[in-house]
């Protein structure tokens, strides 16, 4: 019940109207639906004791046939007036639901009445006919009914509605025992809502509406009662797919409950925002914001917020986000508080198209709305998707997910909701607007794939920043379900720079949740970061990089080679040529691999500049560890040598001089810019990391004595360099990631 309950519409765009009524609750409409539809069959209506009395003219009160007459006009109608109805000194409109129970003391017995009927069968009315035990159907809230009566009756020329009022007091004696004449809109949808119920309050509008030959506005109001059951399953199997979220790459991985993860992100607008490059050692000016142009934030609310829309025109909104920042989540959170009526609720049907979905679809073509019906069944109750006050919004998450690439410039011009097409043709005119013009259209996307979406297509650019500091404190709390392990996590992460600044990244939170989770149980929580970093990478493989090593199983290699080669010459930025120099492409690493990002900087009024750059500059060092170490393992390899490096075919490689190799490297270098490459390289050989990147190397070793005489190596050096102790100290936590279990 509670499901239903949080489904219905709860916004009330009538105001007080409503408020007859009470709170929405579905007990009350319950109430209403028992107190006021009583089983009106054709005996009980008439002396149904509600509150009026009927003093019969001398003809017979017009009968149900003599009703259903194409005259309407205002002398027709009053001619057929045949029953003076008594006015009491309150109008039932104005009763409270519970107080217009209570009989006024001057109302006439039964009995009275009774003698006062005429002898003739009552007229039928069968949209008075509600058998009460019949379960109403749970779309039909007092908010939803009282919003379309109100619009119904808005359509109609103040002529029809003052003809409408006369006859639904004329025709419904037993109903209403005031006159209406004096009401307005909101006053007689809420009379009618309060004496009828809400099934009759719909129906005898709608027998007025066809009687009064207004057929359009009778069809519509079926046509929206119709699309409200509609949606409230749409909204049932929404909540079904989108309450739960699985931790793990498959979805046979454990559930949580959406709400008990989500935390709130930071969203901008613009999509010019720099990569968050703030770094434990160094200053990296190359990717700072360039201070242009402040980015304002948004809460998740004020996407497709109404009067933005409106003001702005907007109908298209591209997000953009690096791998891993929250954009799906974003998305996920929208769709849950559309369906629990928190947010949004002007959307009539919200109907997401994620591309990872729209991929399985195998025919060549298909229709759009074959295709929304393939996804959402409840749909095929719908013959169309343009229908007034009906607003349609569409969310395709994870553009970039897409397999098909779409030519947005030259693809075909397509608006046909039914014949088939194919499927970047249909998506692509949906982004353009040529498809369901009205319909609102939300993309997420990684960066890149936004490239080919043409710039008037996009109306509102907002991009997906992951958490600030205060967020990603608020998601090990929320996640973390006892008190006191939430705090000490929160305080090991604060304790470790950079692993504080990586879960900016929300995936990276994930990662380092599930790890200190299980340490949290083990024993110590561990200091080392190489672990952290190597699953990140993992999850980044397993979930789209086995494509890319299927037709290059150098790819890491390459991207690995591209990271230390940069890092030596102390760039953070890729260049086109960059790509190019080491046979990798753009899209292949930001969109593939998730490891890479875009951004645009402004460089001048008119003209932004495209940077290329890994996830964070942490990313860029642990992938030139990883080439480092993959180079030492498959290829027998010391890159650090330089140019005179050894080559060992066949012989026992030393580890250990690779190690000291890199100590040295680092130590000799100045302001610590390697000291996180070391940091990563010494990490790689713990055998649980190794054990990670399986896909990527031959075979797994212990180097238990090798890491051991690196630890002694150090150790000496911590002499020599005590001004570099604490990273010193840090290599050999990588080393020994959990000392306690060695
Ligand atoms: N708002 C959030 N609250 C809590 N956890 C989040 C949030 N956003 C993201 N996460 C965590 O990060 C993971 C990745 O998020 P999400 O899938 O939304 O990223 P994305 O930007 O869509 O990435 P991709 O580009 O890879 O599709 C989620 O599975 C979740 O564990």
């Amino acid at each position: 019940m509670e499901d239903e309950d949080a489904m219905s519409d709860n916004s009330v765009p009538f105001g007080y109207g409503a408020s007859a009524f009470g709170s929405e609750a579905e007990e009350e409409e319950e109430d209403v639906a028992v107190h006021r539809e009583l089983p009106l069959r054709a005996m009980e209506w008439e002396s149904a004791p509600e509150s009026y009395d009927v003093e019969r003219a001398a003809s017979p009160a017009p009968s149900y046939e003599s009703m259903h007459s194409d005259d309407f006009s205002g002398a027709g109608a009053d001619n057929q007036c045949r029953i003076l109805l008594h006015r009491q000194d309150s109008s039932a409109s104005s009763c409270g639901s519970s107080s217009c129970d209570e009989k006024p003391e001057e109302e006439p017995k039964q009995e009275e009445m009774i003698q006062e009927k005429p002898s003739e069968a009552p007229p039928l009315k069968p949209e008075l006919l509600v058998d009460p035990k019949e379960k109403r159907y749970p779309a039909l809230t007092v908010d939803f009914t009282f919003k379309v009566l109100c619009n119904s009756l808005r359509q109609l020329a103040k002529e029809h509605f003052k003809r409408f009022k006369r006859i639904l007091w004329e025709r419904y004696p037993e109903r209403f025992r005031d006159r209406l004449d004096s009401l307005d809109i909101i006053g007689v949808v809420d009379t009618m809502l309060e004496i009828c119920g809400l099934e009759v309050s719909l129906k005898i509008t709608l027998v007025l509406l066809n009687d009064m030959n207004l057929k359009n506005i009778a069809e519509h109001l079926q046509g929206l009662c119709k699309r409200n059951e509609v949606r409230y399953e749409l909204k049932k199997t929404l909540r079904r797919k989108y309450q739960h979220v699985y931790e793990g790459l498959t979805q046979q991985g454990q559930q949580k409950l959406f709400e008990n993860v989500c935390t709130d992100l930071l969203i901008t607008e613009g999509g010019n925002a720099a990569v968050n490059s703030e770094h434990e050692f160094r200053q990296i000016q190359e990717l700072q914001e360039d201070g242009r142009g402040k980015k304002s934030l948004l809460s998740f609310t004020q996407i497709f917020d109404t009067a933005v829309v409106e003001r702005r025109h907007i109908r298209t909104v591209i997000t953009k986000g690096s791998p891993g920042i929250g954009k799906s989540f974003l998305v996920q959170r929208f769709i849950l508080d559309w369906v629990e009526g928190k947010s949004h609720q002007d959307i009539f049907f919200l109907l997401p198209l994620p591309f990872k979905e729209l991929n399985q679809v195998t025919e060549e073509t298909i229709g759009f709305m074959d295709l929304i019906c393939r996804l959402y069944p409840e749909m095929k109750e719908v013959d169309n998707l343009e229908f007034e006050g009906c607003q349609v919004m569409f969310i395709c998450d994870g553009l970039d997910e897409y397999a098909t690439p779409i030519d947005f410039r030259n693809i075909a011009y397509w608006c046909d909701h039914n014949e088939p097409a194919k499927m970047n043709v249909l998506i692509a005119n949906l982004i353009r607007g040529n498809l369901l013009y009205s319909a609102y259209v939300w993309v997420t996307t990684r960066p890149v794939a936004i490239n080919p979406i043409p710039a008037e297509c996009i109306h509102q650019l907002l991009e997906v920043r992951g958490f600030s500091n205060e967020q990603r404190e608020a998601y090990f709390r929320k996640t973390i379900p006892e008190k006191e392990l939430a705090e000490r996590v929160v305080s090991h992460i604060k304790s470790c720079k950079t692993l504080y600044i990586m879960c900016h990244v929300p995936l990276f939170c994930w990662v380092v949740r599930k790890v200190l989770e299980r340490d949290l149980q083990s024993g110590e929580l561990p200091k080392a970061l190489t672990h952290f970093y190597t699953k990140l990478l993992h999850l980044h493989i397993m979930m789209r990089g086995q494509k890319l090593l299927s037709q290059d199983t150098d790819f890491f290699l390459k991207l690995g080679k591209m990271a230390f080669q940069l890092l030596e010459k102390g760039v953070f930025r890729i260049e086109k040529e960059h790509w190019k120099e080491y046979g990798l492409g753009a899209e292949d690493a930001v969109v593939t691999a998730g490891l890479c990002t875009q951004f645009y900087r402004e460089k001048c009024m008119m003209y932004q500049e495209k940077v290329d750059c890994f996830i964070h500059p942490t990313m860029q060092e642990y992938l030139a560890a990883l080439y480092v170490f993959l180079s030492f393992k498959k290829h027998k390899k010391n890159i650090l040598e330089g140019p005179k490096f050894k080559m060992f075919p066949g012989s026992k490689v030393d580890l250990v001089d690779l190690h000291k190799s890199a100590i040295d490297k680092a130590l000799q270098a100045q302001s610590g810019n390697y000291d996180l490459f070391l940091r990563f390289l010494l990490g790689m050989s713990v055998e649980a990391n190794q054990e990670l990147l399986g896909i990527l190397l031959s075979n797994t070793a212990s180097y238990q004595q090798a890491r051991e005489q690196t630890a002694s190596y150090i150790k000496k050096k911590i002499k020599e360099y005590p001004e570099r102790l604490e990273n010193l100290q840090r290599c050999i936590d990588e080393l020994f990631p959990h000392p306690q279990r060695h």
